[in-house]
């Protein structure tokens, strides 16, 4: 399975909890309390990701960053941002560094 395929399977699963009974699940839980809360829980996710590269060692940074991808993948699937949409950013991004570099080639 690509590394894609596996985000994208994910939030399937986390679409598929709104709405679900939020003593059954943790990502229905968070959907109950709402957008500031699943915000909020990225952010202190991306703080551990800083905290953890900088004095916990890199099994740490590994678990943190699995926790960040999850809370932002909820915050997608609440606002209704699809993983396709950051996939086609990212690709295009690509592909205009890939025009920059092959620009910068012919100048010099
Ligand atoms: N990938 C994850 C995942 N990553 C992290 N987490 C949860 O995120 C929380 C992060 O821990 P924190 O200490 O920051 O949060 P907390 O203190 O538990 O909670 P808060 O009060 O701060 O909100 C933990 O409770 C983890 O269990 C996840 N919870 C669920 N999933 C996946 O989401 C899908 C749906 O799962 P359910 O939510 O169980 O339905 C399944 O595929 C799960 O594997």
């Amino acid at each position: 399975m690509t590394n894609a395929t596996v985000l994208d399977q994910l939030y399937q699963t986390i679409a598929a909890r709104k709405g679900a009974d939020p003593s059954q699940s943790y990502t229905a839980k968070l959907f109950a309390k709402g957008r500031n809360k699943i915000a909020q829980k990225v952010g202190e996710e991306g703080v551990e990701c800083v905290i953890a590269a900088l004095s916990e060692g890199n099994d740490k940074l590994v678990s943190e960053s699995a926790d960040l991808f999850y809370h932002l993948l909820v915050l997608w699937a609440e606002t209704g941002v699809k993983p396709e949409e950051i996939w086609a950013e990212l690709a295009k991004r690509e592909g205009i560094s890939g025009l920059d570099e092959k620009a910068a080639r012919t100048e010099t």
